[in-house]
């Protein structure tokens, strides 16, 4: 499915090598030019300002929240407002406890070491950093079997980020190991609204409110889809030869597949086959995910996020159900409507 673009568009996750180089010359180099998560916001500048004073390396910190919504960028921003080094690696390449060490015995004093994908390090490095993160040192197994000794080796004090899609998936022992720990929410279309124009104009992209407006909407409350389309609507205007106004934005989203909601073909077929085939359901995951010829595991973390949030369906033990919302949204009508209780 990735290779077609109108099902790619509205997915959380960065789309190519491109793109990632796109949301680098887009990304917010300060916690004032960050926007929304304003309780985020204040809460880091707070941890920053103190760790300044008592001039000692800030507290770990971890960012946890869906794809897109700001956490490389906020750990970028830690490294910059503390004007410290900034390391950067990630969980899947983190794959033994000697990938670990090596990383944090390199690490210069006060540097600021970022992990990514952090619930996905292997769990032999996850106990290592439990003893790294509280007391900067670490344990290093030499040899084997019953020769094994352990050699301590001190570390320069540094900071941990960690950023989770998965927060839930984090052992306890290493959640309660950082300081703080920032959920970052989906943003409000206001938010959206000046993520946008500020993109625009860093783009250099004349546009006007009503075009940022009716792109806010449809993003599903995440910046990095936000600038995906604004990039689409931003090809339709310049090989239209037309203003990137209201009318280039419905028209370059709607030969995307994006509606009103920001749903694309994907999640209107799965609507539309638990309204239609199902009569509203419930629909277990698995019937679901053939019948519109899709992975499982892609429906369940893919499309039924978003579906549950904007409350178009809700996860029920007998399977997945088709809200009121959902059969209005659609212009359906149920045919044995009494089957759904009023709370729906
Ligand atoms: N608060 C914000 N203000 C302006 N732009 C933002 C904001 N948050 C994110 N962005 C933009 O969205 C893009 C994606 O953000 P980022 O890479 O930080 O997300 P992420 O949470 O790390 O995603 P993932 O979980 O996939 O790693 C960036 O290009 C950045 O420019
Ligand atoms: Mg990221």
């Amino acid at each position: 499915m990735s290779d077609d673009p109108s099902v790619a568009i509205v997915r959380p996750t960065p789309e190519s090598d491109a793109e990632l180089a796109f949301e680098g010359a887009l990304r917010p180099k300060s916690l004032a030019e960050f926007v929304g998560q304003a309780k985020v916001r204040a809460q880091l500048q707070l941890l920053l300002e103190a760790a300044r004073i008592q001039n000692r390396t800030p507290d770990h910190i971890l960012l946890a929240g869906p794809p897109g919504l700001g956490k490389t960028t906020l750990a970028m921003i830690v490294a910059q407002e503390s004007g410290r080094p900034l390391r950067m690696s990630s969980g899947p390449a983190i794959q033994h406890a000697g990938d670990l060490a090596a990383v944090l015995s390199s690490l210069v004093p006060g540097e600021i070491l970022f992990i990514d994908e952090i619930h996905r390090m292997a769990r032999s490095a996850e106990e290592m950093l439990y003893l790294a993160m509280e007391d900067f040192r670490i344990d290093i197994m030499v040899g084997k079997g019953a020769g094994a000794t352990s050699i301590p080796l001190d570390l320069a004090p540094f900071t941990l980020v960690g950023a989770t899609t998965r927060s839930g998936m984090l052992p306890n022992p290493l959640r309660d190991r950082f300081g703080f720990t920032a959920h970052l929410e989906f943003y409000s279309e206001p938010e959206l609204e000046q993520v946008l124009s500020r993109a625009a104009l860093l783009l250099d992209l004349p546009i006007d409110r009503a075009a940022l407006a009716e792109i806010a909407g449809r993003c599903r409350g995440t910046p990095r889809i936000a600038n995906r389309l604004l990039r689409r609507v931003r090809d339709y205007a310049l090989v239209h030869g037309d203003e990137a106004g209201l009318g280039a934005v419905q028209a370059a989203l709607e030969l995307y597949d994006v509606d009103q909601l920001g749903l694309d073909r994907l999640d209107r077929a799965v609507m539309e086959i638990i309204l239609t085939r199902f009569d509203g359901g419930p629909v277990g995951l698995n019937t679901l995910a053939v019948s519109v010829g899709e992975e499982a595991e892609t429906i369940e973390s893919v499309v039924e996020p978003f579906l549950v949030r904007i409350g178009l369906i809700t996860r029920t033990p007998r399977g997945r159900v088709a809200t009121r919302l959902a059969w209005r949204h659609f212009g359906l009508s149920q045919s044995n409507g009494a089957l759904f209780g009023d709370d729906l």
